[in-house]
């Protein structure tokens, strides 16, 4: 078995009676998040929640935050901008912008309920070299369906 790529990752409680990001699982991608605060997402509400964490991410990699299917489907909860992404710099707390998607029902979450899950990944940068034109390739401007549905 191939074993995972490891980094370690500085973790400030900034609420240390929650817990920190958990894996589920030994070899699960994402590692829960929990909200700080309880409180209600009304149908087609958004909110910008606390997760009592900051992380120093290191330099090559990236956080994603991503939403959690479990709260998809079952309540219709997901994220404004998901993947969230936390930058190598960012000192503050992991904030998550939760949307509820239902048409018809809010939902309720209580302090240290998981709403979101934080992915590690490498990341490479771009040297972005100008040029007048692109070189030729096989799929060329095609996109957005261009391959049928
Ligand atoms: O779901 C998210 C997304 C972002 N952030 C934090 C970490 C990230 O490094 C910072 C900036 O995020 P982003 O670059 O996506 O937002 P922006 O609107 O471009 O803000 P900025 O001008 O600060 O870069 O906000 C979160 O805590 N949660
Ligand atoms: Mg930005």
């Amino acid at each position: 078995m191939t074993s995972l790529e490891h980094v370690t990752v500085p973790l400030q409680q900034l609420d240390p009676e929650l817990p920190p990001p958990h894996y589920a699982h030994e070899t699960d991608a994402g590692a829960d998040l929990v909200t700080s605060e309880d409180f209600t997402l009304e149908p087609g509400e958004r909110r910008l929640v606390g997760t009592g964490v900051a992380v120093a991410v290191p330099a090559g990699w990236v956080g994603l935050v991503h939403p959690r299917s479990g709260l998809a489907v079952k309540h219709g909860i997901t994220l404004v901008n998901t993947p969230g992404t936390i930058d190598a710099g960012y000192r503050g707390e992991i904030k998550v912008c939760l949307l509820n998607t239902d048409r018809s029902t809010s939902v309720s979450f209580r302090r240290g309920d998981r709403i979101a899950q934080l992915l590690l990944q490498p990341v490479g940068r771009a040297d972005f070299a100008t040029v007048a034109s692109l070189e030729d390739s096989d799929r060329g401007a095609g996109g957005f369906g261009s391959t049928g549905v």
